[in-house]
C-alpha cells in the first residue's frame, strides 16, 4: 500500500517560475527512498509542500488515506529538517516526552536512554540541549524520530554533521524501521549512504522527476548513483 502519495504538485514562490513541476511519486509502506538532485532543485520544497509548510498550490498530496494537510495525515508522518534546531530551554528527556504528547504516545524512557548510549551521549539524556553540540543535536533529532515510529519519517539533510560510527548506527537502525514496515524518505547528498540503504531513488533537477526508479537499476545502468548524475549533466539539455 502507498504510504505517501504525491501527485502533479507544481510551486511556485513567485507566481512566475515553477520550483516543482509535475512532481508526482509514491512511497510505499516498508520503504526507504531517496530523494537526491542539484543544489536548487526543489527537494526541500517538495518536502515543504508534504509537511503542509507551505500551502498547496496545485496537484494533490495524501498521507495514508488523509489528504495531506489533515491532522490525521500530520501524525503518521515526522519531519526532520536540514537544520539543528531543538528547543535549547528543554533537556532531551523534556523534548522527547513533548514530542510523544504531540503524537499521542507514552515515551519508553528507558528505550531512549539505550539509543542515547548506541548513540554516545551516555548520560546527557537530562541535560539542557542548550549545551550540546551539533552532532548532538543531530543525534537527538535521529533519536526522537526512531522512538516516535510514524508510519512516514522524512529526514532532510539530517544526517549531515553526525560521525561515521553515529551513521553506520542510523542505518542499521533505519533497516529497523523498514522491517517494521514503516517508510522513510531519504533527502541527501551522500549517495554512498542511499545505494546501501535506498530501494528506490528519485532524482529530481529543476523541479522535475528525472528518474524514479529501484536504486539497483540506477546502479546497474550507470555505475553508481553520483555516475548518474554526471551522465545526467553531461547529456541533458539544462
Ligand atoms: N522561501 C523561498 N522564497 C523564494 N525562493 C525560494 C524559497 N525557498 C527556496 N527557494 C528557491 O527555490 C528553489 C528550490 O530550492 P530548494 O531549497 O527547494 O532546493 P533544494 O533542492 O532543497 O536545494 P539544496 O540541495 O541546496 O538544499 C531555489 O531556486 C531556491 O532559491
Amino acid at each position: 500500500m502507498s504510504l505517501l502519495n504525491v501527485n502533479d504538485v507544481s510551486y511556485s514562490y513567485d507566481g512566475i517560475v515553477n520550483v516543482l513541476s509535475d512532481v508526482s511519486f509514491t512511497v510505499e509502506e516498508g520503504r526507504i527512498v531517496g530523494l537526491v538532485g542539484p543544489n536548487g532543485s526543489g527537494k526541500s520544497t517538495l518536502i515543504r509542500n508534504i509537511f503542509d509548510l507551505v500551502r498547496l498550490q496545485s496537484g494533490s498530496i495524501r498521507i495514508g488515506s488523509h489528504e495531506h494537510a489533515l491532522p490525521e495525515a500530520k501524525q503518521l508522518g515526522m519531519y526532520l529538517s536540514s537544520n539543528d534546531y531543538l528547543p535549547e530551554f528543554l533537556t532531551a528527556r523534556e523534548y522527547i516526552s513533548m514530542m510523544g504528547k504531540l503524537f499521542d504516545l507514552d515515551v519508553d524512557h528507558d528505550e531512549v536512554i539505550g539509543l542515547f548510549r548506541k548513540f554516545s551521549m551516555e548520560g546527557r539524556y537530562d541535560h539542557l540541549i542548550e549545551d550540546y553540540s551539533h552532532g548532538m543535536r543531530k543525534k537527538t533529532q535521529l533519536v526522537s524520530a526512531l522512538v516516535m515510529r510514524r508510519p512516514l519519517t522524512i529526514i532532510d539533510e539530517t544526517l549531515n554533521g553526525i560521525d561515521l560510527e553515529a551513521l553506520h548506527l542510523a542505518e542499521k537502525e533505519f533497516r529497523r524501521v523498514r522491517d517494521a514496515g514503516r517508510s522513510i524518505l531519504l533527502c541527501t547528498h551522500d549517495f554512498a549512504v542511499l545505494e546501501r540503504l535506498a530501494d528506490r531513488t528519485l532524482f529530481l533537477d529543476l523541479g522535475h522527476v528525472v528518474y524514479d526508479e529501484p536504486t539497483k537499476d540506477l546502479v546497474e545502468e550507470h555505475g553508481s548513483l553520483a555516475a548518474m548524475v554526471f551522465d545526467y549533466l553531461e547529456t541533458s539539455q539544462r
